[in-house]
């Protein structure tokens, strides 16, 4: 079953032309990965899917529901996370307190009322804090709860990204770049963490990135952006050979 459904999107920027007409989907459970050469429409894709981003013409479904122009936090209560290609963590905040943030599209009483020990919240805040530990052990790094989140090493912060990506209860998590910056190590535990989040959450993943034995090692299938336009659509051995493919990405790399 697709669990996000896109179609005919398009999306332009004055008389720029972003996306033309994409037309893909993501089944259910899968892990999936969008490439394309540098400007080829991959994170306004992602802008368009969370809210971001008004496309100008065309559809997206989410489990069967239309979010096509929701505003993001709707998008988010639906069930679609994302992480960025910049980190954006509350740097001055604890590493557990931007866990629980994640929750906030989930909490009755709002994230600040927690933060802040309202007595009304508290028992919703034990809630929140215990499940903020939870995706902080699930992401390998509930050892670094209390200290600052700008304190964190790189690969750190990334991990905590998705830990609170998570703690938002997403059917679908867009991660954008992940391996950016990360060392041949770091990457190889991504993939794990990728798998795991699949494997042991139900989760459904679709990621944007440039590391292409990254790519091949953990899609399913892959979706090839050129120019706005989408180029190829399929498994990693059949994009990997697809002369349009080669010419337009792979091509300019080597
Ligand atoms: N808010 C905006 N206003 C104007 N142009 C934009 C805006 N957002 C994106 N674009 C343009 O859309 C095109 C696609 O950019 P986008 O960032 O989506 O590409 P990308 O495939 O994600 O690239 P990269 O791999 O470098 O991140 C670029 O030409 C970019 O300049």
């Amino acid at each position: 079953m697709a669990l996000l459904k896109v179609r005919d999107l398009r999306l332009s920027f004055g008389g720029l032309k972003v996306l033309h007409d994409i037309s893909f989907s993501v089944e259910k459970g899968a892990i999936n990965s969008l490439i394309g050469p540098n400007g080829a429409g991959k994170t306004s894709l992602f802008n368009c899917l969370t809210g971001f981003y008004k496309p100008k013409g065309g559809s997206i479904s989410l489990g069967g529901r239309p979010i096509t122009g929701l505003p993001p936090h709707r998008i988010t209560a639906l069930g679609l996370a994302r992480t960025f290609q910049n980190i954006r963590l509350f740097k001055e905040m604890t590493v557990l307190e931007n866990a629980m943030s994640g929750q906030h599209c989930r909490s009755r009483h709002g994230i600040v009322s927690a933060i802040l020990h309202l007595p009304a919240q508290r028992r919703e805040e034990e809630a929140i804090r215990a499940a903020g530990m939870r995706w902080l052990d699930f992401v390998g790094i509930q050892q670094h709860a209390h200290r600052r989140a700008g304190g964190l090493s790189y690969g750190d912060q990334r991990r905590l990204e998705l830990a609170r990506a998570l703690a938002s209860a997403p059917e679908l998590i867009l991660l954008d770049e992940p391996a950016a910056g990360l060392n041949e190590r770091e990457k190889l535990d991504l993939v794990h963490l990728i798998r795991r989040i699949r494997d042991e959450t139900g989760v459904t993943v679709l990621l944007i990135e440039h590391d292409m034995g990254l790519v091949m090692q953990v899609s399913e299938k892959i979706v090839v952006f050129d120019y706005g336009q989408k180029i190829a659509d399929g498994p990693p051995e059949a994009v990997r050979a697809d002369p349009r493919v080669i010419e337009a990405y792979l091509g300019t790399e080597e």
